[in-house]
């Protein structure tokens, strides 16, 4: 039996599939290296490279390997990106899980992962953290994108065998404590990995977007979630759903929130290196504060994360910033 990891070349997915061969599962990826690296991904997992919505190249998937899981990363990431080209959004996005879902019931694979985000729920405007049956209110065509996925899945899942866990992640950084992959998307515009890259010497500045918001300092507050607690989520929903669990939704992330300006002293302390910083208008598509509720992946499949500490976040993403620096400069 085998788990099909998709966008396993990128951020989060080369640190899955890790994690799934760590805990001795069989691991194919599908990706088609648009910001994912060949180099990111684990020696022993098969790599397609291919769109997921190529029908030939999912069928060859499925007929080479006895897929038992799909684990679906691959999609495109940029919050803003999607304000200004919201048409590929909701084709990256959207149009071509629904091919990648369709060829998956067609196959018979019976367990689903989906990577949602903290983005369906725009600013929560009821209470933070916010739960899984809190209003949905994406705020950008990103969490539009996201959140037509996840009603697709659900009435495909009421519809057909599929069983699938939508995980809504929160703000996924750090890397591999072991230093085996991390964040190496180029240009990235995620902010722990831009201060980082500051911080180092990589960047000239840092922006900060938007002074003007309703929290403690004026900017934007995050709930920032370590990668490998996000692996481990993955790794006990995929094992709940082989143990009979019905099909769900879980928010991933810590239940405290950092403002922009909360990272920025994190990076400069841990890293020990202070660095120019601008303040300057709002981002398009950003919502003000999201901080994530847990207790269903608590309950529903005892998620207990290890790494809850800003610092230790960005101790391991400056761990891989400055392993990056040294694999560039050969
Ligand atoms: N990074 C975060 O904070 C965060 C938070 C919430 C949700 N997510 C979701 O997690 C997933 C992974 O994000 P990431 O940060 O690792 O991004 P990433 O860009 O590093 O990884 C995405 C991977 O998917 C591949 N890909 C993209 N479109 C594809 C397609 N059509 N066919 C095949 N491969 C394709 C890319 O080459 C890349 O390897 C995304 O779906 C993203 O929306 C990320
Ligand atoms: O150089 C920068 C980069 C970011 N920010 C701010 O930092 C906050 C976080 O931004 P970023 O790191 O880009 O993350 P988000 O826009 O919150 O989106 C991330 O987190 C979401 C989940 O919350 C995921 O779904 C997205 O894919 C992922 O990009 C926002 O207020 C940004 O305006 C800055 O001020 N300067």
């Amino acid at each position: 039996m085998t788990v099909l990891v998709t966008g396993g070349a990128g951020y989060i997915g080369s640190h899955m599939v890790w994690s799934l061969l760590d805990n001795g599962e069989d691991v194919v990826v599908l990706d088609r290296l648009s910001t994912g690296f060949r180099w990111a991904l684990a020696p022993e997992a098969r790599l397609y490279v291919g769109d997921v919505a190529d029908p030939n190249l999912l069928d060859s998937i499925f007929k080479n390997h006895q897929i038992e899981a799909i684990i679906h990363f691959a999609g495109s990431v940029v919050v803003p990106d999607s304000v200004s080209d919201p048409l590929s959004y909701y084709e990256n996005n959207t149009v071509k899980s629904r091919a990648l879902i369709a060829a998956a019931v067609a196959a018979g694979v019976p367990h689903f992962v989906f990577s949602s985000t903290a983005a369906v729920y725009g600013t929560p405007q009821d209470s933070q953290p916010v739960a899984e049956n809190a209003a949905l209110n994406p705020e950008s065509p990103y969490g539009w994108s996201k959140l037509m996925t996840e009603i697709m899945l659900r009435d495909t899942a009421a519809a057909t065998p599929l069983t699938y866990t939508a995980l809504r992640y929160f703000n996924v950084a750090g890397s591999d404590p072991k230093r085996r992959t991390g964040q190496s998307t180029a240009g990235a515009t995620h902010l722990i990995k831009v201060a980082c890259e500051v911080a180092l010497g990589k960047r000239s500045r840092l922006s900060v977007y938007g002074t003007d918001y309703p929290t403690t300092d004026g900017t934007c507050v995050r709930d920032y979630i370590h990668v490998s607690d996000l692996t481990s989520a993955h790794l006990k929903a995929l094992k709940r759903m082989r143990a009979g669990g019905r099909s769900i939704v879980a928010n991933c992330g810590y239940g405290r929130g950092f403002s922009v300006l909360d990272v920025v002293d994190c990076v400069k302390r841990v890293s020990g290196n202070d660095f120019e910083v601008s303040l300057v208008d709002r981002r398009p598509g950003d919502a003000a504060s999201v901080i994530a509720n847990a207790e269903v992946a608590r309950r529903e499949f005892d998620w207990v994360p290890e790494y809850d500490d800003l610092d230790l976040i960005v101790q391991t993403a400056l761990a891989w910033e400055d392993l990056l620096s040294k694999r560039n400069d050969k």
